[in-house]
């Protein structure tokens, strides 16, 4: 299972929209089309949205290989400012964009289009490899955090779908489940789209781990009953000082965390650090369409006409958070020091 897909040098997504229903692949030919595929969330996921993003700038750079270089510099960057705006919160996605966008600008002025076009794509393979080896890192780390058998609870999908592989909160649970140490997963259904219930549910099946679907407004009552006794998310942007963008809802689970005492764990690479800013206050968090909300499963559950507010992520402050797993260890508070180190790596 394979959300971004780099075969033959061309670009295939797995639809995510139409999960669980229909296994069903985007052959992406144009690079509007990919970017179409990050903005409509067919391709979703912090991870995956940047490796989907290297890949279509490498298919924009194609189209410009009769133009000499200057011209070609130009061009892409356009195709790359296009890109930029699908989506605003995963850091990912600018992330890979700034790192193709660097090769490029690295090169000699006299340099062949078609010299830079195969730059890119090493790049944009570069990406996508490493994000599978930075998972898999992930995923050690965070099972060193579960000793004994442990039930746990997750919101959104931050798993193999939501990156090149493995996943990384999943990765994480992956690994301890092989190690003996996860007895369960409680998944929330993550309204409004629904990635818990279509997504995690779905690619925890496929792997034989137990999972239970619960709707988001049941994570509280689970936890009471003592029927999780950790929380493990993935996340979109972290900024200095630990504070965490993640899927709308992720914020009330912190707090109930924190409420029942249990441990509150981030899983995520260092590409998912925005390194530019100071706190949680800073990071832009997307909006979207309130068809989302007033809909479910294609039909419309509210009166035609209400008012709507659809943000796609919220912030969970550094001090709800117990530890930051990255491939480079796992953090504890203070963050502010932790990251600052992280930065310099
Ligand atoms: C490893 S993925 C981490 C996050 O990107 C994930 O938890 C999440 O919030 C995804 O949101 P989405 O809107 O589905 O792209």
């Amino acid at each position: 299972m394979r959300s971004v897909v780099w075969s033959n040098g061309c670009l295939t997504l797995l639809n995510q929209t139409l999960l669980p229903a229909k296994v069903e692949y985007i052959e992406c030919n144009d690079w509007r089309r990919a970017a179409e595929a990050i903005k409509h969330l067919e391709v979703r996921g912090a991870p995956a949205i940047g490796a989907a993003a290297a890949f279509a700038l490498v298919l924009g750079a194609r189209e410009l290989v009769e133009l000499d270089f200057a011209e070609f510099k130009r061009q892409l960057d356009e195709t790359a400012q296009v890109l930029r705006q699908t989506r605003p919160t995963a850091v990912n996605l600018f992330w890979a964009i700034n790192r193709m966008m660097a090769v490029v600008n690295r090169l000699p002025d006299n340099t062949a289009p078609q010299t830079a076009i195969c730059a890119l794509e090493q790049e944009a393979i570069a990406i996508a490899e490493e994000d599978k080896a930075v998972n898999e890192r992930i995923a050690e780390y965070g099972a060193t955090l579960f000793t004994a058998p442990t039930s746990v609870l997750t919101h959104c999908n931050a798993g193999a779908l939501a990156t090149v592989a493995v996943g990384t909160a999943l990765g994480v649970i992956r690994k301890a489940w092989s190690q003996g140490n996860i007895t369960r997963v409680f998944a929330d259904e993550t309204r409004p789209l629904l990635q818990g219930a279509r997504l995690t549910a779905w690619e925890l099946m496929q792997d034989s781990i137990p999972v239970t679907l619960i709707t988001d407004n049941m994570a509280g009552w689970v936890m009471k009953n003592k029927m999780v006794q950790a929380v493990i998310v993935g996340a979109d942007r972290i900024a200095l000082n630990g504070d965490v963008a993640n899927k709308i809802g992720t914020y009330s689970v912190a707090v109930l965390a924190k409420e029942h005492e249990i441990p509150f764990y981030v899983a995520a690479p260092v590409s998912t650090f925005d390194f530019n800013i100071n706190s949680g206050a800073d990071i832009p968090i997307e909006e979207r369409c309130a068809t989302e909300v007033t809909s479910l499963g294609g039909n419309c559950v509210a009166p035609q006409g209400v008012q709507v507010f659809n943000p796609a992520f919220d912030v969970t402050p550094h001090t709800m958070i117990s530890a930051i797993i990255t491939e480079h260890g796992v953090l504890r508070a203070p963050y502010k020091q932790a990251i600052a180190q992280l930065s310099q790596r």
